[in-house]
């Protein structure tokens, strides 16, 4: 793989198949037998409520946590078998916040493109290739602490795009956030999604967050109860939407991030 090029077989290649994929906390089974796919080129919602085994999913997909039960392919390499070619073709934005708040921006980007190989011109290249369009290229002097949570979370954003990954993992990556931010996020994603042809794996346990275009792996006490096009997967359950086939599915109902916020 070449700058994002991708050979004739690879474009072909889910860009991630997860196959059977169990794992258990002692007694308790966190995941069991979970298979779906991440189309090439997709924004595929992983929507569950809390424990449904989200986390657990990327911990496993990152490597943090050995495959023990099941396989997991990135764009056809092999987690286990391939790590480092997988690897290479991932990028994640977990949870917790992993900006240097005493580094610039420009420092915490520069820095993690250099983990991935590429020269501080390069880096700062691509910089401006990502945020060509928004106004957060002129606070890449400042230090991180001095941003928003709202811009800490976007830049976050930024570096997991930096080395052109193929794959890029979200874990409710608007937690915490006010709704104009979360929005903002989400329409940020979903245009690097359109613009570098990348696949987007974003888990989350709100309804409000999921577009009529997406697909969608609804995942329930660790077992995948739906796969597929939004409105597939509402035409399947005889639904209204896809919070009524959410709720048809799980037998709960899915919360809502306006609701959230004025709670
Ligand atoms: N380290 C751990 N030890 C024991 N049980 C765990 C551990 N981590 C998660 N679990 C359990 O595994 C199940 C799945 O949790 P997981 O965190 O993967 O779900 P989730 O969908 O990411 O939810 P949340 O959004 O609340 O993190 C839950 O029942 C949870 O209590």
């Amino acid at each position: 793989m070449q700058d994002g090029i991708l050979s004739q077989e690879e474009g072909r290649l889910p860009a991630l198949s997860v196959e059977g994929v169990s794992h258990s906390y002692g007694a308790r089974k966190a995941l069991d037998e979970v298979s779906f796919t991440v189309p090439q080129g997709s924004f595929t919602a992983l929507l569950g409520p809390n424990g449904a085994g989200k986390s657990t999913l990327f911990s496993l997909v990152t490597r943090l946590f050995d495959v023990r039960h099941g396989r997991i392919h990135i764009l056809g390499f092999d987690l286990t078998a391939d790590p480092g070619e997988a690897l290479r073709r991932l990028g994640v934005v977990f949870q917790a916040r992993t900006l240097d708040l005493d580094l610039s921006i420009r420092q915490n980007l520069v820095y993690h493109a250099a983990l991935h190989g590429l020269s501080g011109a390069k880096a700062k290249a691509r910089i401006g290739e990502i945020l060509a369009t928004s106004e957060l290229r002129e606070r890449l002097s400042d230090k991180a602490r001095n941003l928003s949570g709202g811009q800490l979370r976007s830049i976050e954003i930024v570096r997991a795009f930096m080395h052109r990954p193929r794959l890029i993992l979200l874990d409710e990556p608007t937690v915490g956030l006010d709704i104009r931010s979360r929005a903002a996020i989400l329409a940020e994603v979903r245009r690097l999604v359109r613009e570098e042809g990348v696949s987007v794996l974003w888990a989350t346990h709100l309804i409000d967050e999921i577009d009529e275009s997406d697909r969608v792996v609804v995942l329930h006490q660790g077992t995948v109860r739906a796969e597929g096009l939004v409105p597939h997967v509402v035409a399947a359950e005889r639904a209204g939407s896809i919070g009524e086939a959410f709720t048809r599915l799980t037998g709960v109902t899915a919360a809502n991030g306006r609701e959230e916020a004025r709670a």
